[in-house]
């Protein structure tokens, strides 16, 4: 990949199945170390990754994967890309480490290197233990921890990871959260997630893609997002509400104030509640409730499915 490179780039991607258009000219670049990806039922996010992995070819555009085109140069992509399915997909009755080896070598790693990156990646996915019981004693959530081993066993530059803690229970869920932000973490492996869950986008990724009816709905960057991301708040309060509101503007907070002593205000970074219990106190104010939150990953969400197919609500560098 070269440096300026993005991660996942599309321009005007197409892709139809049998009569239908699935994907409708997605174009836009991905370039965070963990890029989420979103979208209702049906919004094309499979046949995204399926795309991407080279299995459907573009009937308009192209999509790239880290810099080389995903349906031209698929089978160079396969070797630098783990992927780990949402649906199960294993040869039950070969012990754990046969099958992340054997499908490790699939993915281009010579024998006795497949053996041995197999016993690494189940160690370090926490299967060390279980990995000569064969695949179809294992737990739901031992299968899942197997599907990443086998994506993370031949060393890829991008890992893939659909649905990753489909049918995990609370400790299991996040076990694989923790193993997918270490990795985040150890910097040479980036990531697309895609989850139903936005708790799972929220907690590992850095960028997420939004899509909608085959649309980009958003494209964007969380971190940026959270790091810009204003206040807001309502109070209320009893007394001088118009002095108050005055003042509270001249700190540079915006401010909307209603007959029955409610204020609605966004205030900037820099300035902190405490401020607006002073100014209350100084005006004879009383604050009787204050209700403090910031946009979340779902309310981007949410934007995102109410606006208009094919326009993107939301778009930060
Ligand atoms: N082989 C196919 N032929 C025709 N239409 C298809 C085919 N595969 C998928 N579709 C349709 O394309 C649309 C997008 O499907 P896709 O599986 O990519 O969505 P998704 O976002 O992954 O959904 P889910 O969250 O339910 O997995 C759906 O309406 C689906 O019915």
């Amino acid at each position: 990949m070269g440096v300026i490179d993005p991660v996942i780039g599309f321009d005007g991607l197409e892709v139809r199945l049998g009569a239908r258009t699935v994907l409708n000219g997605l174009t836009g670049e991905l370039r965070g170390n963990a890029i989420g990806l979103l979208g209702p039922n049906g919004a094309g996010k499979s046949t995204l990754i399926n795309t991407l992995l080279g299995f459907h070819s573009p009937s308009k555009g192209t999509a790239h994967v880290l810099g080389l085109d995903a349906y031209r140069d698929r089978a160079r992509i396969r070797g630098a890309v783990g992927y780990m399915p949402e649906n199960d997909s294993f040869i039950g009755n070969m012990t754990g480490v046969h099958f992340v080896r054997y499908m490790a070598e699939l993915s281009g790693l010579p024998s006795a290197a497949a053996l041995e990156r197999a016993h690494e990646a189940l160690f370090y996915v926490g299967l060390g233990e279980v990995r000569y019981r064969k695949v179809n004693s294992y737990s739901l959530g031992m299968k899942q921890l197997i599907k990443l081993a086998q994506a993370l066993a031949h060393g890829p530059k991008l890992l893939i990871l659909d649905e990753p803690t489909n049918g995990m229970d609370p400790i299991a869920r996040q076990r694989m959260i923790q193993l997918v932000k270490d990795i985040r973490k150890e910097g040479s492996v980036r990531l697309l997630i895609s989850s139903h869950l936005l708790r799972d986008i929220d907690e590992t990724c850095d960028e997420v893609l939004i899509l909608k009816d085959g649309r980009v709905a958003a494209l964007c960057n969380i971190e940026a997002e959270r790091r810009s991301n204003r206040s807001f708040m309502e109070l209320e309060t009893v007394g001088a509400t118009e002095k108050f509101s005055v003042s509270v503007r001249g700190l540079g907070c915006e401010c909307a104030s209603f007959p029955d002593g409610r204020i609605k205000l966004v205030i900037p970074e820099n300035i902190e509640v405490r401020d607006l219990y002073v100014i209350a106190s100084e005006q004879g104010v009383q604050i009787r409730r204050m209700n403090q939150r910031r946009d979340s990953l779902e309310d981007i969400f949410l934007r995102a499915m109410e606006s208009e197919a094919g326009r993107p609500t939301h778009v930060s560098a």
